[in-house]
């Protein structure tokens, strides 16, 4: 199935798509979609139903009403290996494999698809250049690396196939706020250059911002916002809005 590269269409979409965890309620009827090669943040307070909206869009997750549609059609279980392989999906931590080196992660789907050494070689040392990771990382364990160049080889992991859409949750939570900065900075003209539908999902209103025109607010399963920046700060649409955009600190703040 592939994944329209044409702006004009629909890359993902749901309609009326709720979710439920036995009592919990994951999404409550959510209805939106995001256009071919655009980008899209999705911010809400945690257990607001942001990851679970990228596992219904990968297949890895079924809603209980609604459907998700990828490239207009209803995503159905038999499309879900060849979605796989067109959607890179990276998350928090990074999920690499410990047993493996950096390489050995990246070839594990490439190897599957019978890519040769070579191949796989020469795709690994173009998304270290495109990410800024030192080729010979790439030999390394996930414990000898760095957090941040843990998250550059996820990224990498996600981009091998060369994916039409790029899923992301919370890809730089967990790194410190230099190493967050810098991949901050990486990743925008990488995001805006390769022309990828990616969606990514953060906590952080200042990170949403600096990746996607489009902001989407989730709360409690349900969109609350979804507009632009300055949507969020002048238009609000309720004091939730309000109170989410104002909870996020800003520099010089103190409480001393
Ligand atoms: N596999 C699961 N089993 C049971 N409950 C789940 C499962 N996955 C998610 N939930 C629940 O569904 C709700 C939505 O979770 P989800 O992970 O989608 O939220 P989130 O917005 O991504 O949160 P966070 O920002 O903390 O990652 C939460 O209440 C969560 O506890």
């Amino acid at each position: 199935m592939p994944i329209t590269s044409n702006p004009l269409s629909e890359a993902f979409a749901l309609s009326g798509v709720s979710k439920r965890y036995d009592t919990v309620v994951a999404l409550d009827n959510v209805t939106l979609s995001f256009s071919a090669g655009s980008t899209t943040a999705l911010v809400g307070s945690s257990g607001s139903g942001k990851s679970t909206l990228l596992r219904l869009l990968l297949g890895l997750e079924w809603p209980d009403q609604g459907v998700v549609r990828v490239d207009g059609r209803v995503l159905g279980k038999d499309d879900v290996l060849a979605l796989r392989r067109r959607v890179g999906y990276v998350i928090q931590d990074g999920g690499l494999f410990p047993h493996l080196t950096a390489l050995g992660n990246l070839s594990l789907l490439p190897h599957h698809l019978g890519w040769n050494r070579e191949r796989i070689r020469q795709r690994a040392e173009e998304l270290a250049d495109l990410t800024n990771l030192p080729r010979g990382v790439l030999e390394r364990y996930p414990a000898e690396l760095s957090g941040g160049q843990r998250q550059r080889v996820a990224l990498m992991r996600g981009l091998m196939l060369n994916p039409d859409a790029l899923l992301l949750d919370e890809p730089l939570s967990a790194l410190d706020p230099i190493v967050r900065y810098e991949l901050q900075d990486e990743l925008k003209p990488i995001f805006d250059q390769l022309g990828k539908t990616v969606i990514v999902v953060t906590h952080d209103m200042a990170e949403a911002a600096w990746f996607a025109e489009r902001i989407v607010l989730f709360r409690q399963g349900r969109v609350v916002q979804d507009g632009r920046l300055a949507d969020f700060r002048d238009r609000p649409t309720d004091g939730f809005v309000t109170r989410f955009f104002q909870s996020q600190r800003r520099l010089g703040e103190s409480s001393v």
